[in-house]
Order: C-alpha cells, then structure tokens, then sequence
C-alpha cells in the first residue's frame, strides 16, 4: 500500500494520430513558451473531468485542428506511461482516419503531413517516440483500415 501514497498523480492525456488517404500522418508542433516547445507531436491535450478520451479527443481536435472526427470512430492503438515532473503521464493513443473539416494550425507554430517511415525523423517528446513507432509498424503492417 506504500506505493498508493508514494505515487504523483495520473496526467492523463490524449492524442490522435490523423492517417490521410495517402498515408501520412499528421504532426503539430508545439508553440514557444510551452513544455516541449518546438518539438513535434500528435494533436491532443489533457483529458479534462468527467471526460471521456473519446469526447475530449473530439474537444482537443476541434480546438487545435479546427476538425471533427466523423464516419468510425477513433480506434485505440497504443499508450505511454512515464514520469512527469511531479506527476505521472499516460498519453493515450488514438487513430483518426475520417474528419470533417481542413486541418489548421490554430494552437500549434506550425503542422505537417509526414510519411509514417519518416516520423522517426522528427525531434518528439519522449512519451510519442514509443508511440509513432508503434504507429508506423502498424500503418506499414496494413493492421489500420485507411478511410
Ligand atoms: N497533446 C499532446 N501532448 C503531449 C504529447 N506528448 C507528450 O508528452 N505530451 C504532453 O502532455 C501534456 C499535456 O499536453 P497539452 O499541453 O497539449 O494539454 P492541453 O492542450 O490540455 O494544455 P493546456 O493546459 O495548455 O490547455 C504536456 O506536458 C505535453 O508535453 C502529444 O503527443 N500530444
């Protein structure tokens, strides 16, 4: 029981994975003056109380994407569960392959479409490295039905 006293807190965050027609994934960039600023990472945000990941998903994408997810729903595909700070992170995965709406740069300095091969390339909080890597297997291994 020593542990349940010891523990941080859970932040519990969600993400998606937008998969275009074409394969590639997109990746925001975040803003200055933010934790992790200037790295690259999947849109999202904190799951907020009485939230479910799905409907704060949905929140965190029209905020940051200006989109909506539309047509099947976000498919789970993977987490992270590492420390952070004085709390403990659990960044939920999801994949989005059908929105409504043009994706914008609304929160993030800038967004790109990268071919999942590539998404190695680029420099991403450590949580996400696991994750975009789990996603290109998955992308490449024909597991995730493209809209
Ligand atoms: N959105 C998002 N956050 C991530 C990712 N990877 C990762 O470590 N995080 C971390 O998760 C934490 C929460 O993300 P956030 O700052 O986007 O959450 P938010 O939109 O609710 O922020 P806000 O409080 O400014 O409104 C940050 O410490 C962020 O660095 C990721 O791929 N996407």
């Amino acid at each position: 029981m020593t542990d349940s006293v010891t523990s941080p807190p859970l932040l519990i965050v969600v993400a998606g994975a937008l998969v275009r027609d074409d394969g590639r994934v997109l990746l925001q960039r975040r803003g200055a003056g933010k934790e992790h600023a200037g790295l690259w990472e999947f849109p999202g945000g904190k799951v907020e109380p009485g939230e479910t990941p799905e409907a704060a998903l949905a929140r965190e994408l029209a905020e940051e994407l200006g989109i909506a997810p539309s047509g099947p729903a976000p498919v789970p595909l993977s987490f992270a569960s590492e420390p952070a700070g004085s709390r403990h992170l659990l960044l939920l995965l999801f994949v989005v392959t059908r929105w409504r709406g043009e994706p914008r740069a609304l929160d993030a300095a800038e967004i790109a479409w990268v071919e999942p091969e590539r998404l190695g390339d680029r420099l991403m909080p450590p949580a996400d490295r696991p994750l975009a890597a789990a996603l290109a297997c998955a992308l490449s291994g024909g597991m995730i039905e493209r809209a």
